[in-house]
């Protein structure tokens, strides 16, 4: 797989976009195309600001620029950390016309969209993502929004951004469980939609997990491709937007027992994405062979592959209901058909799933 040069997009009719993935945008790249008026609030943390705030500036020469820098990590993901963005827009005199930009990992990405989403009923906002994991896949399709101590991403909107803005060369500063975070939703395109590209990776994953940069630009953008095609066919995930849950299920179980602050996103979907693997084969979908070959993948991408001990079958079940999957009261789950085929479906044996709760649940005594 090479990398290709044709320019990506989300196609959205009036609301499509381009993603743009270029070494260096970050400072060099003219955004002021995608400004509406002439200002500008770019939405940080403490971690990225310090890194990339003043590449970031220069991205919008002519504007009038403010920043805010937010605390850094998943538990800030919450009211109070969105209300400090409306008290900046709200102090500076920020109207309508005003774009807001996302410089950060995922969680800057969610925030500061739905910020725009619903600041004056809907502001524009452009995505600048710095973590792999935002870079691949939450910088794209427009899903935002913030946890509830109850449940994670359960109070949202989808509003899509006018671009993203990929440099690959701030993946250099990324600490190295960021990169196996954002690894776990490259190797989920490969398990749901491309058998091509999970082979690509099980050949590949050591120089990614170095680094390599071509082969990185590879991955991102192959990530891309997988995301906006998924995203142009389903938006508001009526269908096939779903099966980019997989693992989520198990995974946002995870996060919400954890009280988002000791798991990484991209490592609880790493375990979750081995849960739902080894739900498959209980269902006769998978062999214990494939089942071997996404451990491995997961393990040379320095990913975990079990919950957190502690986690009984009756708790993890409880937080598996509290998903937007589920629309009935029934549980909704994305299942391996084969490896690189994925299903939405809840008409699984119920005793399965007992089976692979009780596999991987280690309940402390
Ligand atoms: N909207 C979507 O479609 C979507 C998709 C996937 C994940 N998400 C969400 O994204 C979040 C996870 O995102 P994440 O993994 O990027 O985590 P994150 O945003 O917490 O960033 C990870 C860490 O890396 C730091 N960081 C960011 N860029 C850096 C850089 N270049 N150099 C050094 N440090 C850097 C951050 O400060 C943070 O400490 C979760 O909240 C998840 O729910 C959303
Ligand atoms: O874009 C999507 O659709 C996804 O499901 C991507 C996921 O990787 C991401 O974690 C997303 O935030 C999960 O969404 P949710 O609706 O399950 O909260
Ligand atoms: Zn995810």
């Amino acid at each position: 797989m090479q990398p290709s040069e044709e320019s990506l997009s989300v196609n959205l009719g009036e609301r499509s976009y381009p993603i743009l993935i270029q070494d260096g945008a970050l400072g060099n790249a003219d955004l002021t195309p995608w400004v509406s008026g002439n200002r500008v609030l770019i939405v940080t943390n403490e971690t990225v600001g310090p890194l990339y705030m003043d590449q970031a500036r220069a991205c919008f020469p002519g504007c009038d620029i403010d920043e805010i820098q937010l605390p850094d990590g998943e538990r800030y993901k919450n009211w109070e950390t969105l209300n400090r963005i409306f008290d900046t827009l709200l102090e500076k005199h920020h109207t309508r016309k005003t774009t807001l930009v996302a410089l950060g990992g995922g969680v800057i990405g969610d925030i500061t969209g739905f910020a725009a989403a619903t600041y004056q009923r809907g502001v524009d906002f452009i995505q600048i993502p710095t973590t792999l994991l935002a870079q691949v896949d939450a910088s794209v399709g427009g899903k935002t929004g913030i946890n509830h101590p109850l449940g994670k991403n359960m109070i949202g909107a989808f509003h899509q951004p006018k671009v993203v803005v990929i440099d690959p060369l701030t993946l250099n500063s990324l600490p190295p469980a960021e990169l196996s975070a954002g690894m776990a939703e490259v190797i989920k395109y490969g398990l749901i939609r491309d058998a091509d590209f999970l082979a690509w990776l099980e050949e590949h994953m050591d120089r990614l997990m170095a680094l390599q940069a071509e082969d990185l630009k590879v991955a991102i953008r192959r990530s891309c491709e997988c995301k906006a095609a998924i995203v142009a066919e389903d938006e508001r995930e009526s269908g096939v937007r779903a099966l980019l849950n997989l693992g989520h299920t198990f995974g946002h179980a995870i996060e919400t027992h954890t009280g988002y602050s000791e798991w990484l996103h991209g490592e609880a979907v790493a375990a979750g994405m081995m849960m739902a693997t080894d739900l498959s084969e209980r269902l006769g979908y998978l062999n214990y062979n494939d089942s071997t070959r996404v451990r491995q993948l997961l393990i040379r991408a320095r990913l975990p592959v079990n919950p957190p001990e502690g986690m009984t079958p009756v708790h993890f079940k409880a937080l598996m209901q509290v998903d937007k999957k589920n629309l009935t009261g029934e549980l909704r789950l994305v299942l391996l058909k084969e490896l690189g085929d994925a299903v939405v479906t809840s008409g699984f044996d119920d005793e399965a799933l007992e089976a692979t709760l009780d596999y991987f649940c280690h309940p402390l005594d």
